[in-house]
């Protein structure tokens, strides 16, 4: 692929452009809002200027209500030899393309499994979409030199492409995307009006449970309003649960042992299925889940700390897998979470040490 169209250059937008100009591509930008280009070209994600003639791949990455019709504009002005979207949810774009008598052909509807709980431009990063799933979904009548240039914008993004029906792909992420931003939401909600009592003790558990909740609402409105049976299927089965979950809490404020006997036993059933879950959950690169070690080393809220850590673990040969951060209320310092391989955290632990650091176990 030598040139892109990017149109929609928020936090998805900028940083698939980020991640194909890093790699030679020339992108052109473009948005409704001229801001957000100005923006997404001095990060370095590509130029202002419209391209010459038709691109490569066109990337709309717009939110999703508004897909299909930029998508069908994208197309009536041959902007492009391919047309991809990034919506979060895959079949009512492609539906509503079809309805506006657009050729789909030269579509095809797409969904990086990576994102983050803030927008724009500013939050962009070339990064964003390594190691992560990225839907493919086409269908019987899909070019195949589009769906060609969909796989090596997943291949210069870093990314796992995974192939979907779109349909499948929408009950999907209606439990493991939409789902838990609601959990999350709701969660949060409860700490709208509590007491600041409570709130100071907030740790790390409701941290990070609560990360996206701070997701742009306006979004998710539209997200939600293109999948909302499948979402709402899968939060009747919560709902199940939490209703089962409250009746074994209030066994166990029963004065009858063989309720509260009940009743610890349903919790221990709840969280075990947790426990269950949790272990499914993919480690990074799509594969299966990786039981890595964690290093706890203390910083001081200094600049320079991390990137003398990660340096430090550099020169003793370790590669760090995944990293965590745990900030100390009302304190200048954080605990850094090293996750490394079992059999080279003694080795990373001594490196560290002899370097001054404080590890904790
Ligand atoms: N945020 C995530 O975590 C995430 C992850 C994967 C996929 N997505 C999908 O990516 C798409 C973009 O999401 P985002 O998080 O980058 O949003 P964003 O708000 O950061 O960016 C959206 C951009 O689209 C522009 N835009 C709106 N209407 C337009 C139009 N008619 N023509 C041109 N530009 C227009 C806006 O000005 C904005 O810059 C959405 O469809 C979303 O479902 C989001
Ligand atoms: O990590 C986050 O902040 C996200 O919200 C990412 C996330 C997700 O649920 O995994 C959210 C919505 C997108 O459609 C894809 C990815």
């Amino acid at each position: 692929m030598r040139s892109a169209l990017v149109i929609g250059t928020g936090l998805i937008g900028t940083s698939v452009a980020l991640a194909l100009s890093a790699r030679g591509v020339r992108v052109h930008l473009e948005d409704r809002d001229p801001e957000q280009v100005r923006t997404a070209a001095a990060l370095g994600a590509g130029t202002e200027a419209p391209p010459d003639g038709p691109v490569d791949l066109a990337v709309v990455s717009v939110p999703p209500a508004l897909t299909a019709p930029v998508l069908a504009d994208a197309v009536r002005r041959e902007a492009a030899r391919g047309y991809l979207d990034v919506a979060s949810v895959k079949g009512r774009p492609r539906r509503e393309l079809a309805d506006l008598g657009c050729d789909t052909t030269r579509y095809l509807g797409s969904h990086p499994m990576a994102g983050r709980e803030r927008s724009g431009p500013l939050a962009a990063t070339a990064e964003l979409f390594e190691g992560r799933p990225w839907v493919l979904t086409p269908t019987a009548g899909t070019d195949t030199e589009v769906l060609n240039l969909a796989l090596e914008l997943v291949a210069l993004c870093r990314a796992v492409p995974v192939v979907m029906d779109a349909d499948a792909h929408d009950r999907a992420v209606a439990l493991v995307s939409h789902t838990p931003q609601l959990l999350s939401s709701l969660v949060a909600a409860r700490l709208a009006e509590a007491g600041e009592a409570a709130v100071r003790l907030c740790g790390q558990g409701i941290r990070d449970v609560t990360r996206i909740a701070a997701s742009d609402p306006a979004m998710w409105v539209d997200i939600l309003s293109a999948n909302p049976g499948p979402v709402a299927d899968v939060l009747a089965e919560v709902a199940a649960d939490l209703d089962e979950t409250v009746r074994a809490l209030r066994a166990l404020e029963s004065a009858d042992e063989h309720k509260r006997a009940g009743g610890a036993a349903g919790i221990e059933a709840v969280l075990r299925r947790g426990n269950a879950g949790r272990a499914r959950v993919p480690g990074k690169h799509g594969a299966a889940p990786a039981a890595y070690e964690t290093v706890a080393v203390l910083i001081s809220d200094r600049p320079g700390e991390l990137a003398r850590i990660f340096a430090d673990a550099g020169r003793a040969g370790v590669n760090v897998e995944d990293v965590r951060i745990e900030h100390a209320t009302g304190q200048q310092a954080g605990l850094v979470q090293l996750m490394v391989q079992p059999a080279v955290a003694p080795v990373l632990t001594a490196a560290l040490r002899e370097r001054g650091w404080s590890i904790r176990q």
